[in-house]
């Protein structure tokens, strides 16, 4: 159905890979694509939580550098508006998205991954935002998300010099939350998503929008956001569900509504 992304829904949840030889590379299709496919996954009740992960040895080696060939200055602001807004949809989807970084995840790749909720790395991934080297510069969020990730000295650092960092060290900076040996990753990614899959889709969206309201607002409308939902939690069934079950010392069952 996708030409450049496959998608694996087990357990409620879904293995989105990216396959698009030789190195994953965003094309403006492949973007696209994933376009529509968050829309499919936003809709689909039975799917919980999504592992983002790329075919083979690249995770996502960055948007295509061949379609920067014929690219004139005004296209190249919409492209990157256009990039940005996609990657804002990642930020804000309803269901925890999680990266498992593969291989090289660069420029366009990183910022994909850096939009994703949550990030576990392979050793050998490489990690980088090297657009100066192509006399660019990060035109999908990288500027503004790298610093909040690992703070504004480190990301100035990494975007001057376009170096690329490994999955240890990535781990030591906080650009991703976890490294696992390359034959692992996956299906330690698919255990994580297993595992908060097992909350209440409800709650979910809620604890994903009350964090991202504090990376956008400042502390006290963050708190009076946090309060906003809190309140909307209490609305829900599941909420019945899990004090009763806590109370009744079992596993709650959850409904997701
Ligand atoms: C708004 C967003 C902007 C951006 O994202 S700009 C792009 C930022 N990304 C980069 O600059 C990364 C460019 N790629 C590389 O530096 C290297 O590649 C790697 C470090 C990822 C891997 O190096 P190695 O293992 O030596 O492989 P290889 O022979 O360089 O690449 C294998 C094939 O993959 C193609 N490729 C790699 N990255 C891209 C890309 N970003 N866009 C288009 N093609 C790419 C190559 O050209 C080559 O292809 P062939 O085998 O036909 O020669």
């Amino acid at each position: 159905m996708y030409s450049y992304w496959h998608v694996q829904k087990e357990d409620r949840v879904a293995v989105v890979t990216i396959n698009r030889p030789p190195a994953n590379a965003l094309s403006q299709a492949a973007l696209t694509e994933l376009a529509a496919l968050l829309d499919e996954l936003e809709r689909d009740g039975q799917v919980k939580a999504i592992v983002l992960t790329g075919e083979g040895r690249f995770f996502i080696a960055g948007a295509d550098i061949k379609e920067f060939t014929q690219l004139m200055s005004a296209d190249a602001e919409a492209l990157a508006k256009a990039g940005q807004q996609l990657f804002e949809r990642l930020e804000t989807f309803p269901k925890p998205i999680i990266a498992a970084i593969n291989g090289a995840c660069l420029g366009g790749g990183l910022e994909l991954a850096m939009a994703c909720h949550i990030r576990l790395a392979a050793p050998e991934a490489k990690l980088g935002l090297p657009e100066l080297n192509l006399g660019i510069i990060p035109g999908y969020g990288g500027t503004q998300r790298l610093p909040r990730l690992v703070g504004r000295g480190k990301a100035t650092q990494m975007i001057l010099t376009s170096e690329m960092i490994g999955g240890e060290e990535a781990l030591r900076i906080g650009l991703v939350e976890a490294v696992h040996p390359l034959d692992q990753l996956l299906d330690e990614a698919k255990k994580l998503a297993g595992a908060i899959a097992q909350k209440s889709a409800v709650a979910l969206r809620l604890a994903l929008e009350a964090v991202h309201a504090g990376t956008v607002l400042g502390k006290a409308e963050g708190m009076q956001r946090e309060a906003e939902l809190f309140g909307e939690a209490f609305a829900s069934e599941d909420v019945k569900e899990g004090v009763a079950a806590f109370l009744e010392k079992r596993r709650p069952q959850f409904a997701d509504r």
